[in-house]
C-alpha cells in the first residue's frame, strides 16, 4: 500500500544550500554530513589574521580540532575560548569572559568568531560579535538539532537575565551557517527531542504538509536517519529564511516563530534556567498556546489533540510544571507580561487561527488562567 507522503521525499538530497535574503545582505546555510571534514566548507569567508572559536566544555573535545583543521589554511592565528556548558551560563558574566579573551588575543575588526555548539553558544557568540568593537564578523557552526533548524539562522543573539529569557541581545546576522549533520550522531536523545520541538513548530504556523511529513518520519528522525534529518533541517531553514527575509527585526510576521515561546519562556524562567530544556518548554508551550487558541474558537479540539500527540511522540513533556506554590497562574502571568512581544503590560500570544496559519493577539486573563490551570501538573 502506498501512502500520500513518502517516508523520505525522493527529492531530498543529502546536501543542500538554503539562501537567506535580507535585502542589503544575504548568506548561505549549507547542510550536509561531513562539512567539518572539508576546509572547502568555509571557502566563502574573508581571510583575516585571527579567528576565535567559541565553544563549550562538551563540544570542544568532540569537534574543536576538526574545526581548527578546517580553518588552519585560512587564518594564521586560531584561538579557542571554552565556556562552561549550560543554559544557566548564558548570562552577562559568561559573555564578559568572551570579551576578555577577544581583547587578550588582540582581536581587531577583521577578526572572525566561530560559534561551535548549540543554541546557547550560538546566541552568546553572536551577541559577543555584535558588541565587540561595535561589530565583528561571525560564523555559525551549529552542532545540535535545535541550532541547525532554528537558532543559527536569522540573527537573534542574546543572553538571559534573572528577570527574563533573552532579555539582553541584538539582531546581528552571521556571515555563513555551516550545518554538519554528522555532528548530530553524538547528541543525547533528550537534546534530539528538544530540537524536534522547534521543527514541529514550523507546521502549525506555516506548513501543514511539513507537519504531516514529520508525523510520518518521526521515528527516523529520532533514530538519527541522515536523509530524514537532512530534509527536516533543510525545510526548517527554508521556512525560517522566508519569514526572517520578510521581517528581519520582528516588526510583525517574524513573531510567528515565537509560537509556544510565551508560555515556554515562562516555564524556563519559572523553574530556573537549565532545568527544562528550551525545546522541552517550547513543546509544552505549543500545547498550551494551541489550547488557548481552541478556547478562543480559532481551532478545534482535534487540532490540539493532533499537536499534543506529536509533541508527546517526540519525547517531550506535555504537562506544564507548577512554578509557584502559592499563586501558580499569577506567576505565569507575571513572567509572560515581561515577554518581548508584550505591549503596555498586555501579553500578546502567538495563536493558531487555522491549520498552518498563526496570528499574534492578546487574550483575556481569565481564559489564560484557565489554560494554565488545566495544562499544569496537579498541585
Ligand atoms: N537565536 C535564535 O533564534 C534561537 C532559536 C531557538 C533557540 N535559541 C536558544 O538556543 C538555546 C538552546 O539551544 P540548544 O538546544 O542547542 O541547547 P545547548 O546549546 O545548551 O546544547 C544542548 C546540549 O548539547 C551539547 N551539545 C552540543 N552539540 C553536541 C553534539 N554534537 N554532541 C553532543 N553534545 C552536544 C551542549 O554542550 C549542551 O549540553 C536556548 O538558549 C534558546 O533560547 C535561540
Ligand atoms: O527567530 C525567532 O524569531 C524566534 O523567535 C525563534 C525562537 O525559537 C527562539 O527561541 C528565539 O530566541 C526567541 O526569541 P525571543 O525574542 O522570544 O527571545
Ligand atoms: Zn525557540
Amino acid at each position: 500500500m502506498s501512502t500520500a507522503i513518502p517516508s523520505v521525499p525522493a527529492a531530498t538530497s543529502p546536501s543542500a544550500t538554503v539562501h537567506i535574503d535580507l535585502g542589503e545582505r544575504s548568506y548561505d546555510i549549507t547542510i550536509a554530513a561531513g562539512l567539518l571534514a572539508d576546509p572547502a566548507s568555509f571557502d566563502g569567508l574573508p581571510r583575516a589574521a585571527v579567528a576565535v572559536i567559541v565553544t563549550n566544555t562538551t563540544v570542544e573535545p568532540l569537534y574543536g580540532q576538526r574545526l581548527r583543521d578546517c580553518l588552519a589554511g585560512r587564518f594564521p592565528a586560531i584561538h579557542t575560548v571554552v565556556l562552561p556548558d549550560g543554559e544557566d551560563h548564558k548570562d552577562w558574566n559568561t559573555l564578559n569572559t568572551v570579551f576578555d579573551a577577544l581583547a587578550a588575543h588582540g582581536c581587531d575588526r577583521k577578526s572572525v568568531l566561530f560559534a561551535l555548539g548549540g543554541g546557547v553558544i550560538g546566541d552568546m557568540t553572536g551577541f559577543a560579535a555584535a558588541c565587540f568593537m561595535r561589530g565583528i564578523p561571525f560564523v555559525q557552526v551549529p552542532t545540535t538539532l535545535l541550532a541547525q533548524v532554528d537558532s543559527s539562522v536569522g540573527g537573534k543573539t542574546a543572553v538571559n537575565h534573572p528577570a527574563g529569557k533573552n532579555l539582553l541581545g541584538a539582531f546581528y546576522q552571521p556571515l555563513q551557517v555551516v550545518c554538519d549533520l554528522s555532528t548530530l550522531a553524538t547528541l543525547p536523545p533528550r537534546e534530539m527531542s528538544a530540537g524536534l520541538a522547534e521543527i514541529i513548530k514550523y507546521g502549525p504556523i506555516h506548513d501543514m504538509d511539513f507537519l504531516a511529513w514529520i508525523e510520518t518520519n518521526l521515528e527516523a528522525l529520532r533514530a538519527g536517519d541522515t536523509a530524514a534529518l537532512a530534509h527536516a533541517v533543510r525545510r526548517s531553514c527554508e521556512i525560517k529564511a522566508e519569514v526572517v527575509g520578510a521581517d528581519e527585526r520582528e516588526a510583525g510576521l517574524r513573531a510567528i516563530l515565537n509560537f509556544g515561546h510565551t508560555f515556554g519562556h515562562a516555564i524556563e524562567a519559572g523553574v530556573g534556567f537549565g532545568v527544562w530544556l528550551h525545546g522541552e518548554a517550547v513543546g509544552c508551550g505549543m500545547v498550551m498556546a494551541a489550547t488557548l487558541s481552541q478556547r478562543l474558537g480559532l481551532v478545534d479540539a482535534a487540532f490540539v489533540a493532533r499537536l499534543r500527540t506529536l509533541v508527546e511522540r517526540a519525547g517531550l513533556p506535555v504537562v506544564a510544571p507548577r512554578i509557584d506554590a502559592a499563586d501558580n497562574e499569577g506567576r505565569y502571568l507575571e513572567l509572560m507580561r515581561g515577554d518581548k512581544k508584550s505591549e503596555g503590560g498586555e501579553i500578546r500570544f502567538v495563536l493558531i487561527d487555522g491549520p498552518g496559519r498563526a496570528v499574534v493577539r492578546p487574550a483575556p486573563d481569565a481564559l489564560v488562567r484557565s489554560v494554565i490551570a488545566d495544562c499544569c501538573a496537579a498541585g
